[in-house]
């Protein structure tokens, strides 16, 4: 599913330049749900936007399922974007004015797809996440909890073929937080690729494979399952 080969992302200010990857390698085939760790600072945000086409790279190789996608341009990338990936963050990103329902239904507004499907669709994924009951109610009336189920409902409902997922757990406690990584679990399980940065050791022992970055680099890999 993904190739990337010797990839490279430098940041320049005036005086200095950051090296944020060096020439990196990675593999991940489709199914699979790996973890990526390591150090603040070693890359891992810089890889995961990479990874989900918000920022192209300076150097090296992007392979996107069998398509070379490195030097895709904006409006292609967003293309590829809407219909292959979702995304779950940290901080879930729901937008406030918005009701639960219509958050879960703006990736079916921007994919164009008619309002009967779009409501079908985001109530079966809403009743999956267990959270149909607060379909009316806006992001700040829900626990944090309820938040990132949200944000989930509204990273899976158009199925994407990859989930991206930045620190999932990083706002939730630690009850929130495993039913998450239930959730991540079960996507993979029916097929979904899963890639998830994560500072957690215990979240990450839910992959089948933990990457570790240092320096811009990938530099050891556990094989889980
Ligand atoms: N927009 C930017 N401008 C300049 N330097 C940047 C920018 N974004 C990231 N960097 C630098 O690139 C390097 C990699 O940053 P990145 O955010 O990818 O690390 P990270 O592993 O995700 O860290 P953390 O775990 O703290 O989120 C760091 O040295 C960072 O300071």
């Amino acid at each position: 599913m993904i190739k990337i080969k010797n990839l490279e992302k430098y940041y320049r200010t005036e005086e200095v330049e950051t090296i944020a990857l060096n020439k990196l390698n990675l593999k991940v085939e489709p199914g699979e749900f790996v973890a990526i760790m390591g150090p603040s600072g070693c890359g891992k945000s810089t890889l995961l936007n990479i990874l989900g086409l918000l920022d192209d790279p300076d150097g090296g190789e992007f392979i996107f399922n069998g398509t070379d996608v490195t030097h895709f341009n904006e409006k292609k990338r967003a293309e590829l974007r809407k219909q292959t990936l979702g995304f779950v963050f940290q901080s879930f990103n729901l937008i406030d004015e918005l009701t639960v329902f219509e958050n879960v239904e703006l990736p079916l507004i921007y994919l164009k797809i008619g309002a009967s499907e779009r409501k079908k669709r985001v109530e079966e994924v809403l009743e999956k996440m267990q959270i149909m009951h607060r379909r009316n109610h806006f992001p700040q009336q829900l626990s944090g909890g309820q938040q990132q189920r949200v944000a989930f409902a509204r990273a899976v409902v158009h199925s994407p073929k990859l989930i991206l997922a930045d620190e999932p757990t990083g706002n939730l406690d630690s009850n929130n937080g495993n039913e998450v990584m239930q959730l991540l679990s079960d996507l993979n399980a029916s097929g979904t690729t899963v890639i998830m940065v994560t500072h957690s050791e215990h979240d990450a022992r839910y992959s089948h494979r933990i990457i570790r970055m240092l320096d811009g680099q990938t530099v050891t890999e556990n094989i889980l399952r």
